[in-house]
């Protein structure tokens, strides 16, 4: 969707996407009750337990294979898919060192990344899990350090700075903890930003509001109208988990996440299942894949690319030349915010920064994997790397 011309709501207006693979569900079920204008059913006032479906269902809609292949593993020890063997690491070590080829080292490249930067206003946009804090097994715990805080408030001192993260924007807020920034949670779908460029701001679902230090604000929630159906939902999965030793559900108002990370390997294909089973009454909302998480949101046309973009135009830079958006992120859905419209020719942030240097997303990845990003980092320490030294070149451009 391009902001300046449409000012119209991002629900979109058929509830069942042509592409039925974003669902992840056979298109027999997606027949199945279109509940028009109703966004909450009503049916789980009592959280009723689910009859199990057919365990199929899920094997072939393709769910565990997209649950087996969310995260990499921990050990530098990978499974090849083709020949089912174990990689080494020495073998593994060659293999990144191909891949980085396709998406080089952001560490390695910036002084052609400061090349483009030079005499354009730069804007810094960040995921949260697995690109400011380490992934770890309980959610609650995913601190980021000290350093890295600093690092991003340096950042923030010199360039506009977003943490974009499909946790809720309270919680990623809590977990960041700097006033500095602007916050855009729940996968975009509630984004905390500034007021002055006025466009954005005439959007419907989006409201002036002050932020934690009183400062006014606008504030955009595209997916409001889905705040009872996603906290319907969100009960329904507590109570049709609670058997799954390990499962864990977070409710993030505007969507909400079931986590296996913790869940023994056998029983994948049950919660998995149950998932499957509560999203066959919620023709409006659709399943995405994150690392080691199955996240379910309103189906609406709205993502962190969005988000970046709506950003960006807050700012009023969308529509500049010399504007340079930096992209940094780690997951599946991150490769939206790569994917992100600048608004020159509705080019993505890739294309444009390979004719015009306009913008690019780096991937954080310490394993080999197909990205919409222009450039990688293998850690969060090296994202700390990269951000204190966009610092260093601004102070030594500033003096
Ligand atoms: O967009 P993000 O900020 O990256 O948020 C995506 C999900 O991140 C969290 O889960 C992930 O990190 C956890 C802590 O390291 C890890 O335990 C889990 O396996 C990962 O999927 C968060 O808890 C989710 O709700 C977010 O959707």
């Amino acid at each position: 969707m391009e902001l300046k011309s449409n000012h119209s709501s991002p629900v979109l207006t058929d509830p069942i996407p042509v592409n039925n693979s974003r669902l992840g569900i056979h298109s027999n079920l997606l027949s199945y009750q279109q509940s028009g204008g109703s966004l909450s059913s009503g049916k789980y006032m009592t959280i009723p337990r689910k009859k199990p479906g057919k365990l199929e269902d899920v094997w072939s809609n393709g769910w565990l294979e997209a649950m087996r292949s969310s995260s990499p593993p921990r050990k530098r020890l990978i499974k090849d898919k083709d020949f089912n063997i174990e990689v080494a690491a020495d073998d593994f070590d060659i293999a990144y060192c191909s891949w980085m080829i396709k998406y080089p080292s952001a560490l390695k490249s910036f002084d052609q990344i400061l090349k483009n930067a030079k005499n354009k206003k730069v804007a810094v946009f960040l995921d949260y899990d697995g690109t400011l804090s380490p992934i770890v097994d309980d959610p609650d715990l995913a601190f980021m350090s000290g350093s890295m805080r600093s690092a991003v408030k340096d950042v923030a001192k010199y360039f506009p700075t977003a943490v974009i993260s499909g946790r809720s924007r309270d919680k990623v807020y809590e977990l960041v903890g700097l006033t500095e920034l602007y916050y855009a949670g729940s996968h975009g779908m509630d984004i905390m930003g500034p007021v002055s460029h006025a466009e954005s701001g005439d959007h419907p679902n989006c409201i002036r509001s002050t932020d934690q230090l009183g400062k006014e604000v606008n504030l955009f929630q595209p997916a409001r109208e889905f705040i009872p159906m996603i906290d319907e939902v969100f009960k329904s999965l507590v109570e049709n988990t609670k058997d799954i030793k390990g499962a864990n559900v977070e409710n993030h108002k505007f969507c909400t996440s079931v986590h296996y990370r913790n869940v023994e390997e056998k029983n994948w294909p049950t919660i998995a299942q149950r998932v499957h089973d509560i999203l066959k009454d919620y023709p409006r909302l659709r399943l995405s894949h994150g690392r080691k998480v199955l996240e379910i949101r309103p189906v609406i046309d709205w993502n962190k690319g969005k988000a970046v973009e709506f950003l960006l135009e807050s700012l009023g830079v969308r529509d500049r030349d010399d504007v340079l958006a930096i992209y940094i992120g780690d997951d599946k859905t991150d490769e939206d915010a790569f994917k992100a419209n600048c608004k020159y020719k509705f080019k993505t942030l890739n294309q444009v920064f390979r004719e015009r240097n306009l913008g690019y997303g780096i991937l954080v990845s310490s394993v080999p994997k197909e990205s919409n990003a222009f450039f990688s980092v293998r850690d969060p320490s090296e994202v700390k790397k990269f951000l204190k030294a966009l610092v260093t070149w601004k102070k030594f451009e500033k003096a």
